[in-house]
């Protein structure tokens, strides 16, 4: 494959992100962390938090005014998919044909990004894991972007985790449902064993700690392993024992099948109707 074969080290021009709010930082750092020179990047953020700000100190240029922006070879769109057509006027600034637009918004589309900016778009969704180089990203291309293109935007996304290019824009729903925001609901359920052990009458700062490292352990066990998830379920299964007793309820009616379907198509619904405002 051809994206992998670009180093952050051999971009020429200017790495402008829109938006170093939770995904914009998390790209920053992993961009950063697989040296990008800090030279090369700018940051447009209007509210600068304290992990942002010393990275001026590092040469990354903060807020400068557009003109001041010539050399833009790739601009990042992090802001949130509803402030972006407030956004938009001053970042088509910085954007000419062969400016890389690389935007992680959901449920804004290649056509919309087209409308708005211009440019040479790569439409992506990371995941936040990205902040510790363990993300997933998809990403699919504007027919107009060139080989060259396409491999700093690999180069730009892969620094924070696993990138797969899809060309079929269509399943960006149904992508954004399944690794965007489901980081949120294995969180959700960390939160809720917590909750139920404290229930069954634990302390709550041990439930919680169990609940912590039972999902961060098994989540390390399914990257590790080479067995899937429904194999390394069963492994922990004794038949007639406790955990059966617990799938009993959690794979029955209106059990965990039942409330992931209807909560994956919810989030892609979600994002269809972003795309449609
Ligand atoms: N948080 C997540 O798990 C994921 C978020 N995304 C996408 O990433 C984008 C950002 O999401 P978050 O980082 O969660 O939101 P956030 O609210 O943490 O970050 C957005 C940032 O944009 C800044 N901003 C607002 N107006 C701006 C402007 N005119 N120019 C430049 N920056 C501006 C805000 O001050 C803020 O820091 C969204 O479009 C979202 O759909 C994609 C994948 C996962
Ligand atoms: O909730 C959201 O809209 C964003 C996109 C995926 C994760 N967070």
């Amino acid at each position: 494959m051809v994206e992998s074969r670009t180093s952050l080290a051999n971009i020429s021009g200017a790495v402008v992100l829109a938006g170093a709010g939770k995904m914009g930082s998390a790209l920053l750092t992993g961009w950063l962390a697989r040296g990008l020179d800090p030279k090369r990047l700018v940051v447009i953020e209007p509210y600068p938090s304290d992990d942002i700000r010393p990275l001026a100190d590092r040469g990354i240029r903060l807020n400068p005014a557009a003109e001041k922006i010539s050399d833009a070879s790739a601009l990042v769109l992090a802001v949130k998919p509803q402030t972006f057509g407030d956004a938009a006027p001053a970042l088509r600034l910085l954007v000419r044909s062969s400016t890389l637009v690389v935007s992680i918004m959901a449920g804004t589309t290649i056509a919309m990004l087209d409308m708005a900016c211009g440019g040479s778009i790569v439409r992506a969704m990371p995941n936040t894991p990205a902040a510790i180089g363990r993300g997933i990203t998809v990403a699919v291309a504007a027919t107009s972007v060139n080989d060259k293109q396409r491999a700093m935007a690999d180069a730009l996304l892969r620094a924070t985790g696993a990138v797969e290019w899809i060309d079929d824009e269509a399943l960006m729903d149904a992508v954004t449902a399944v690794s965007g925001s489901g980081p949120a609901y294995v969180f959700l359920l960390a939160e809720e064993l917590a909750r139920a052990g404290v229930s069954a009458g634990l302390p709550a700062d041990l439930a919680a700690k169990l609940a912590r490292e039972t999902v961060a352990g098994s989540g390390e066990l399914l990257h590790r392993s080479d067995l899937d998830a429904a194999t390394l379920r069963r492994n922990v299964t004794s038949p007639g024992g406790t955990t059966a007793a617990a799938l009993d309820i959690l794979m029955g009616e209106q059990g965990m099948k039942e409330l992931m379907t209807r909560a994956v198509v919810a989030a892609t619904k979600r994002s269809q109707e972003l795309a449609k405002s």
